[in-house]
């Protein structure tokens, strides 16, 4: 499955993460037709193995499928290339087009973790190819954009979505991101947490919370985890104020 983009500001030319369109290139999924590339593997349950499903490569001992959503410029794009190769695409918005997906494997207390990461589009108009994606999802990460009010309100309408359509018990968490952009914030952090208490979550699987908060594993659901980070370093995903590394990058790569 292809993810084009296309530009929606002007800024510094940055490089995009993926291929931009053209009549005889890639083309974003249809309604009702979204699939994974010939890389990707089928939709389903925790798959054990090695080598990896992908085929690229990878040897891991445990896989799970990861969708970033939210509205459209909250960062999801940004996070998971700063998660997957640590660069942060700075300047340029390119806003998703259709769905993508990224592997990366971690090494959690010796068990390999694969990753499946999917990006989607948060612009309205992809919102059915999305659809299809959530059912497989092990955990989703949804985010909302700490300088912008709106894609926070829009939680709720994110949250009914993910009911309808994700496994009712998908591992869910919330990220405030852009936290670096202090002078321009418009919720709070409390605001952030109340909402996460007044939801239940599901903790992201043990293994992931594990490598992000380089601490010892935690099992079962756990509510009111509420989350706070910045795409310029995942390492703070758990700690909005941490821009400072709070977790080896080795780990995460
Ligand atoms: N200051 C700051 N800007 C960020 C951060 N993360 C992303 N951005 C900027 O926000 C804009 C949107 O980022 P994207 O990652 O493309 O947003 P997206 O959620 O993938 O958007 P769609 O693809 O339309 O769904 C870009 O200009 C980024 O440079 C962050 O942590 N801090």
């Amino acid at each position: 499955m292809s993810r084009k983009k296309t530009s929606k500001s002007k800024g510094a030319s940055t490089p995009a993460a993926s291929t931009l369109p053209s009549a005889n290139g890639p083309r974003p999924a249809r309604s009702g037709t979204a699939r994974p590339g010939p890389d990707a593997p089928p939709n389903g349950p925790l798959q054990p193995g090695r080598p990896s499903l992908g085929g690229g490569g990878d040897f891991y001992d445990v896989a799970f499928k990861v969708m970033l959503v939210g509205d459209s410029g909250v960062g999801k794009t940004c996070l998971l290339v700063r998660f997957k190769d640590g660069a942060f695409l700075a300047g340029t918005f390119i806003s998703t087009v259709g769905i993508d997906f990224r592997n990366k494997v971690l090494d959690v207390d010796g068990v390999k973790v694969k990753l499946q990461m999917w990006d989607t589009a948060g612009q309205e108009r992809f919102r059915s190819v999305t659809h299809a994606y959530y059912r497989d999802a092990h955990a989703l990460l949804l985010l909302y954009d700490v300088t912008n009010k709106a894609s926070f309100d829009n939680i709720q309408a994110w949250l009914a979505e993910i009911h309808e359509y994700a496994q009712h018990d998908v591992a869910l968490m919330l990220l405030g991101n852009k936290v670096d952009s202090a002078h321009e914030r418009v919720v709070k952090r409390e605001d952030g947490e109340k909402l996460a208490k007044a939801t239940t979550w599901q903790q992201l699987f043990t293994g992931v919370w594990a490598a992000l908060h380089g601490n010892q594993r935690q099992d079962g659901p756990q509510r009111g985890l509420g989350l706070h980070s910045h795409s310029k370093g995942v390492e703070a995903a758990l700690h909005e104020d941490s821009q400072r590394a709070t977790l080896p990058a080795a780990r995460l790569r």
